[in-house]
């Protein structure tokens, strides 16, 4: 059987922004953090340019933009501020994710399904202007139907129903994972997963053949104070190898 395809790891960088902007100041940089992540084997970098800016800011988009020799995958809503921004820059990526501003990080898929109609004009511009587009979906087919229909090149899978799930219900969720990846192949869209995961939770959903890219952020910066962002980086990294490898947990 021929091996699955190297499986990527983009480093997420928003929380250290989250820290840093806990005192208003310059440290701990994120550019810093992606210049580590480079140094520790990342194949990219994402950013969350959120609307109300509660962690990565515009300048660090910037600098990123300009400094981060990884390809950089710009996180955003599908609003007419962050269309500007990323046409300004022209990140290897955009990934549209939907945004509340009460929520205390993302808590469901973009729902193409029903907001293609001012998804697609936007859509269009993106991949007009030579961004890949990416779209961060729940594990539903008609997600990925849309998504293909509306000129996507990516989907991401949002797996933290996965990841807070327990017992059955996590095997439930690793399943619906399991088949949107295979859908997504089907579909010819490039098939990314994210959010949430761990050392705990990574392995089953690297073990998943049609999934190339994982964006994990939050546990690698929390792993960070205590190990360091490289040990974090690099541990991740193992594991998402020997998982692919077929190598038990
Ligand atoms: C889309 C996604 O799951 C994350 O990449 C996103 O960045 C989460 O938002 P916060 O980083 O603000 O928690
Ligand atoms: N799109 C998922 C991502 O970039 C990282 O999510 P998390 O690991 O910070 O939950």
């Amino acid at each position: 059987m021929a091996s699955a395809p190297h499986l990527r790891l983009g480093v997420n960088i928003d929380h250290v922004a989250t820290i840093r902007n806990a005192r208003g100041g310059r440290h701990p940089d994120p550019v810093r953090a992606a210049r580590l992540a480079a140094a520790a084997g990342a194949d990219g970098i994402t950013a969350h340019l959120r609307e109300d800016r509660r962690h990565i800011s515009d300048d660090d988009i910037s600098r990123l933009a300009r400094e981060i020799d990884l390809p950089l995958n710009l996180e955003m809503a599908a609003t007419d501020e962050m269309l500007a921004i990323a046409l300004a820059h022209r990140p290897h990526a955009c990934c549209l994710v939907p945004e509340k501003r009460e929520e205390k990080t993302t808590e469901g898929g973009l729902d193409v399904a029903v907001g293609h109609r001012l998804l697609a004009p936007f859509i269009r511009q993106l991949v007009d202007a030579g961004i890949r587009v990416s779209l961060f979906v729940d594990p539903e087919e008609v997600q990925l139907a849309v998504a293909k229909a509306l000129g996507a090149q990516v989907v991401e899978l949002h797996t933290g129903a996965y990841c807070e799930a327990e017992g059955a219900g996590r095997a439930a969720e690793l399943a619906r994972i399991t088949r949107a990846a295979a859908v997504a192949e089907r579909l010819g869209l490039e098939c990314h997963a994210g959010h949430g995961l761990s050392f705990e939770t990574v392995k089953p959903v690297a073990a998943i053949p049609t999934v190339v890219e994982l964006n994990i952020g939050h546990f690698l910066v929390g792993e960070a104070i205590f190990v360091g962002l490289e040990t974090s980086i690099r541990h991740m990294r193992r594991l998402m190898d020997e998982a692919r490898e077929g190598r038990a947990a």
